[in-house]
């Protein structure tokens, strides 16, 4: 497993950040009908019965039409973690301290942590973003989390994560109080009640769980009047973690590599740009469903199923790393398997009439 550590402040840039942001989203490219029909004729020849591999079926065309080739490829995925440190995380909103996050980049780098073996599992490369865990951003019911040309920044820092010649990419984060932002960002985008988008995260008792909801409340009501941009509700309400994800997902999409999104903080951040254009995510797939409640709202709203169902509640990439493992061996049966002719199969055809 190759391990590389980006460690840096996101360079502040002038002039109008969000306006190109706009304008890349205008860029973007659509599937290949070329490459997905190739793989639907090839899945039809293949021995077994149509249609019973499932999903698997459908990951195989959908990657096809996103790599724009048939067959599509898993040899290079990478997961890349985003940390980021939020000024919110201060209020007890969070079972574990905010010194954490920096010990978790230390621990991601040591081949510590959970996601280091289930990189390691299954050949996935790792690459770890450290986006300043040791300078907060403002606590959101006090102050805009960051200022535009910072969330531009940073966005455009995320893009890094597709270079190296990667064909699919696993986007996760890590960030004590990570997800309350991202029930802020979520009830932002999306509208309810706080209550609905909170979970316990790392394990937050019932107090805890009042004191995310309280969190949500008074960030939205100080930022209400400034959400109906979702760049905007990103810079305000959301963190670093969340606009590097933002970033790389788009990045992805104009460089044609399929995305795994991990859990309930990653997809939130994704949903930014759902907000935008309600196609801008449809290059990715949600790799799990998180324990985390309010992360099956969020993937209904987003009209997404998951592909595994493992109770996992970890973030840092886990669920999206395990994932990649089912894309694997979905490209491996298209491109692996025997037509009913190489193998000499009867096939449907010669079944008997009833
Ligand atoms: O993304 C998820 O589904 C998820 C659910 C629960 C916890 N987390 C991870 O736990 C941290 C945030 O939890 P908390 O309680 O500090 O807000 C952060 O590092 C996330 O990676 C992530
Ligand atoms: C120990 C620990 C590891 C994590 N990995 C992702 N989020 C995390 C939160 C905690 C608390």
């Amino acid at each position: 497993m190759a391990l590389t550590t980006e460690a840096r402040v996101p360079p502040v840039q002038t002039g109008l950040p969000f306006d190109d942001i706009r304008a890349l989203m205008a860029r973007m490219p659509g599937p290949s009908a070329r490459a997905a029909e190739a793989v639907r004729a090839r899945e039809g020849q293949l021995v077994k019965p149509a249609g019973a591999l499932g999903r698997l079926e459908q990951l195989s065309e959908w990657l096809a039409a996103w790599q724009d080739r048939s067959p599509p490829t898993v040899a290079r995925p990478l997961v890349a973690i985003f940390a980021g440190a939020h000024g919110v995380a201060a209020r007890g909103v969070s079972a574990y301290p905010a010194e954490v996050t920096r010990q978790m980049l230390d621990a991601f780098g040591n081949g510590h942590a959970a996601i280091n073996q289930i990189c390691s599992a299954f050949d996935i490369g790792l690459k770890v973003y450290d986006l300043a865990a040791d300078r907060p951003t403002p606590d959101i019911t006090k102050d805009a989390a960051m200022g535009e040309a910072e969330c531009a920044a940073t966005m455009a820092y995320g893009m890094e994560a597709i270079h190296g010649g990667i064909d699919v990419l696993v986007v996760g984060e890590m960030g004590i109080g990570n997800t309350t932002v991202a029930a802020t960002l979520a009830c932002a985008l999306y509208g309810g009640q706080p209550e609905e988008w909170v979970g316990r995260g790392t394990g937050v008792d019932d107090e805890g769980l009042a004191r995310k909801a309280d969190a949500v409340r008074a960030a939205i009501a100080l930022h209400r009047d400034h959400l109906d941009d979702p760049l905007e509700a990103l810079r305000r309400v959301g963190g670093r973690e969340f606009a590097a994800i933002a970033g790389a997902i788009l990045a992805a999409r104009l460089e044609r590599v399929p995305v795994v999104l991990d859990g309930y903080v990653a997809t939130a951040a994704a949903s930014v740009l759902h907000a935008l254009d309600a196609s801008a995510l449809d290059h990715c797939v949600a790799g799990h469903l998180s324990a985390e409640t309010a992360h099956v709202r969020l993937l209904k709203t987003l009209e997404m199923t998951p592909l595994l169902d493992l109770g996992l509640r970890l973030g840092e990439g886990s669920g999206g790393a395990l994932a990649v493992s089912m894309l694997k061996a979905a490209v491996a049966c298209h491109s692996g398997m025997a037509t009913f002719a190489e193998a000499a199969v009867a096939g449907r055809d010669a079944a008997p009439e009833a």
